[in-house]
């Protein structure tokens, strides 16, 4: 298994190749050890490289899984831009994962009501107050948002909430729910996938920038006792001092 840090990697496909092995061998150890896997995935790129790498391992207890959204946006769920419509179309009928294990938000309600339908649906499948999520996935955009928490947002200051409301999303759509820092922050391992040009420059912030002062939600996710990982291709690791 990989050891924490940064990995740079040619392409997608080998960074679906080495996720896929992080992946198995967390939800392997989750299972044996506590008889779950707990993991909270992403919306956007991360998506499709994500289930198409899953696809190929069998034999990672998806019986045991709970796959929760670390963001959605408040659409239907069968939208193109829902996230959990793409991890339900990727993966159900592939892999052993039952459709009731992927969490959906309730999309007809208000994003406040949402937030809190969506706090309640955590509380049910973890015992702590503050989940532990074996493995939160994460992306981050070219502006360093990562889940919905976007650069400058009151949220980024949210110290109560597990589950925010966001209806001043400054990406499309406005109307989102999100985990907030206090629950991504627990995780067991934390795990960004960054590909292209487009994140290079933000990418060299959060990840060479001063860490004190780094002013971009992808800089804050710092788990306070779990591994951390960051898989970039060449593109998105383009800036930086080190490859
Ligand atoms: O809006 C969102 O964007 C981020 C980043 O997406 P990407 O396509 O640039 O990888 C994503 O991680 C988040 O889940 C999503 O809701």
């Amino acid at each position: 298994m990989a050891e924490e840090g940064v990995h740079v990697l040619a392409d997608q496909a080998t960074i679906g190749t080495e996720l896929g092995a992080l992946v198995a061998a967390k939800a392997k150890e989750a299972v044996a050890s506590r008889g779950v896997f707990t993991i909270a995935v992403s919306g956007g790129s991360t998506t499709k490289i994500f289930c198409q790498e899953m696809l190929k391992h069998a034999d990672v207890g998806w019986e045991k899984w709970r796959v929760f959204m670390a963001d959605e946006r408040l659409v239907p769920l069968d939208h193109e831009d829902c996230n959990y419509k793409g991890y339900k179309e990727g993966l159900v009928g592939s892999v052993p994962l039952a459709a009731e294990h992927i969490y959906p938000i309730n999309p007809s309600l208000s994003v406040e009501a949402a937030a809190e339908d969506y706090t309640q649906k955590l509380k049910q499948v973890f015992s702590e107050d503050v989940p532990v999520f074996d493995m939160v996935l994460l992306g981050m955009g070219p502006d360093g948002h990562t889940a919905s928490l976007f650069p400058g947002h009151k949220l980024l200051q949210e110290r109560t909430l597990l589950v925010a409301p966001i209806s001043d999303s400054p990406k499309p759509p406005p109307n989102r729910v999100t985990l907030t820092l206090k629950v991504l922050n627990r995780a067991r391992c934390a795990v960004f996938v960054c590909t292209g040009e487009s994140k290079a420059a933000n990418v060299k912030v959060v990840l060479e920038g001063n860490e004190q002062d780094n002013p971009l939600p992808a800089a804050l996710v710092q788990p306070l006792d779990g591994e951390l990982h960051w898989y970039l291709d060449s593109a998105a690791a383009s800036q930086l001092s080190q490859q």
